[in-house]
This record gives structure tokens, sequence and C-alpha cells, in this order.
């Protein structure tokens, strides 16, 4: 998929765009972009970054990260992906501006967005504008339940079930392997500490099933009462892994909350507790993944 930052990046041709923030490429974003692919001209997107309710000042955390919904985006089928800066330029352009230097100047014939889709200065812009405009425009229905703010909610519940059914795939935790103490190892159950990347929403502190690299993993996010811990620390077990992580981003899928961490009686009745929490990853069942499915994961035999 070739991306843009600019609408001089990319040739004029007959396109169909997809317009919207599209944090976390969840199904209601995908039902948008699939209107876009089955016009049969080249399907493109129109994203915005900053987040517009961050650039307006509001705190929002993401679901994903820019770099993670531009390979969503290349996964479902999308050509090219135009990031537009979410300035106060930007901002400040009459919706009449945006459409000709943003969807005209790249060849847009079809514009795709969802029916609560707004844009340009003081949100004046819809979808019967750009049709007065003469786009072709294609008003996608709300996927009724599913929306970020929704997810987001799940997220901060421990819901990564429901996260994973408004996303149409497991929730993905996104970030680096950094060090930590240097316990798990000697614990039994080497841990990679994950650096999550700072914009995004972190879940429910807890212990999970999930998967990365293609192998199952049990997940601690919080604080490791145990050891009397302060500082939040997501810490991926992946079974039947062994191998140097650290410095690699790790997408780490969360597929089930199993328990609350806490403080165990003695270092050995917390090891304990892990192997459980292992064996119970073992049966745990992956989330249905309506897009394209990257990370395998057959069940134990
Ligand atoms: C599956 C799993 C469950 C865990 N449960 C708890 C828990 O209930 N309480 C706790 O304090 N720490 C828990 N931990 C975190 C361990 O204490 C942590 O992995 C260990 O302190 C290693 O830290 P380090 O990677 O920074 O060396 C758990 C870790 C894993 C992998
Ligand atoms: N099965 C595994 N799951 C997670 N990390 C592993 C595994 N096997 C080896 N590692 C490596 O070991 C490191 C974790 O060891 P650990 O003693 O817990 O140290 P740290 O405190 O730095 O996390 C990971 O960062 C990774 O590089």
């Amino acid at each position: 998929m070739k991306i843009a930052h600019s609408p001089a990046q990319l040739e004029r041709q007959p396109r169909a765009v997809a317009i919207g923030t599209f944090d976390g490429v969840h199904r209601g974003h995908r039902a948008v972009v699939q209107a876009a692919i089955d016009t049969g001209l080249a399907p493109t997107v129109i994203t915005f970054d900053p987040h517009p309710r961050i650039a307006l000042g509001n705190h929002v955390e993401l679901i994903a990260t820019l770099e993670r919904r531009l390979e969503l985006l290349a996964e479902v089928g999308v050509e090219a992906t135009l990031v537009a800066g979410f300035t106060p330029e930007l901002m400040a352009l009459e919706p009449e501006d945006f459409a000709e230097r943003y969807l005209r100047a790249i060849g847009a014939e079809a514009v795709a967005a969802g029916d609560d889709f707004r844009f340009g200065a003081r949100r004046r812009g819809d979808l019967d504008l750009l049709e007065r405009m003469g786009f072709d425009v294609l008003e996608v229905p709300m996927v009724p339940g599913v929306s970020s703010s929704a997810i987001r909610i799940a997220l901060h519940a421990g819901d990564v079930t429901g996260a994973a059914a408004m996303l149409g795939r497991p929730y993905e935790l996104d970030g680096t392997v950094v060090a930590g103490d240097q316990r798990g190892g000697t614990l039994g159950y080497p841990t990679a500490n994950l650096a999550l990347e700072p914009q995004l929403v972190c879940p429910r502190h807890g212990i999970y099933a999930g998967a990365a690299l293609g192998h199952r993993a049990a997940v601690s996010i919080g604080t490791n009462p145990h050891y009397g811990g302060t500082e939040r620390r997501i810490e991926p077990h992946l079974l039947d892994f062994e191998g140097d992580l650290y410095g690699r981003r790790l997408l780490v899928e969360l597929w089930e909350l199993l328990r609350d961490e806490k403080a165990f009686e003695n270092e050995g009745a917390l090891v304990e507790q892990i192997g459980r929490d292992v064996a119970a990853v073992r049966v745990a069942k992956r989330p249905p993944c309506d897009a394209r499915d990257r990370l395998i994961q057959p069940p134990p035999a």
C-alpha cells in the first residue's frame, strides 16, 4: 500500500476514497473501506493524524498506533492511504476547499464515509455537500453497537472478548520489549516486558490469555503486587518459545481475562498459580477474526 502525506504525493486517477480517523480499524471502519473497495475504483483512504479529538485538546487513548492502522488498512486491500495532518490549517479549511484539494486533486470519483461523517471548518461539510459537488457518495450505515469509544470502555473493563467482537479480530497490545527486573527467568517463566506505545489505551490490570509471534502467551498486566511493585508492567510469557526478544516490536493479542493479579503467601504459590494460568492459556479460544488471519493458533491436540 502506498502511503502519502500530502495530496501531491498521490497521482490523479479514478479513486474511491474512504474518509475517517479509523482508530482501531474496527468492523464499522472496515464496512466503510469495503464500500470503497466494492466500487472497483482504486481503493484509497484519507485518514487523520493526530486524532482530531486529541488535536482539539481532548484526552483520547488510542486503540491502535498510526503504524498499525496503516498495516490493517493494507491488509484489507486499500491501495493508497493519505495521512492528512490534522493541523489548525486543515481544521480551518472550508469543506468545499477540502474537497477540491484532497479529493478532487487525487481523482476521487466516489467517497465513502459513515453517515455521521462531518468535515471542514465548523464541521459544516457532510456527504450531501460532496454529492452536490458531483462526487458519488457512499453513505455507509453505522454497524450497530460498534464504536471506538465502546471498544475503549470494554478494554478499561478488561472485556477483551467484547472488544474483539467489535474489532472483528483479537485486540492487540503494541509496543517494544524492554528490560525488566530479570526475575521472570528465575521463576521459570521468562516474560518480555512490553513498553506500550504511549498514546495507546491500556486494558484493565489482570492476567490474560493471548498470543504473540504465533505462540500462545500468558500475559500479566499490572504492578506485580506480590513484589510490592508500583509501576505498571505488561509482561507476556510466550509458551513454547525460547529466544531473545529485547528491542523487538511485539504485537500481543489478548483473548480472554483469566483473573486479577494478586500477592501470594510465598513465591512458590505465585509460581504454581502461573503454572495454572499457562494451562488455561493452552485451552483458551482465540476470538473469531473476520479480517485475514495472521496469527493462526491451532488448538493443542
Ligand atoms: C501468567 C503470569 C501471571 C502472573 N501473576 C502475577 C500475580 O498474580 N501477582 C504478581 O505480583 N505478579 C504476577 N506475575 C508477574 C510476575 O511477578 C513477573 O512476571 C515477575 O515478577 C517477573 O518480572 P520481570 O519480568 O520484571 O523480571 C505474573 C506473570 C505471569 C507471566
Ligand atoms: N518464552 C518466553 N517468553 C517471553 N520472553 C522470553 C521467553 N524466552 C525468552 N525470553 C526472553 O527473556 C526475557 C525475559 O526474561 P526475564 O528474566 O523475565 O527478564 P526481564 O526482567 O528483562 O523481563 C525476554 O525479554 C525475552 O528476551
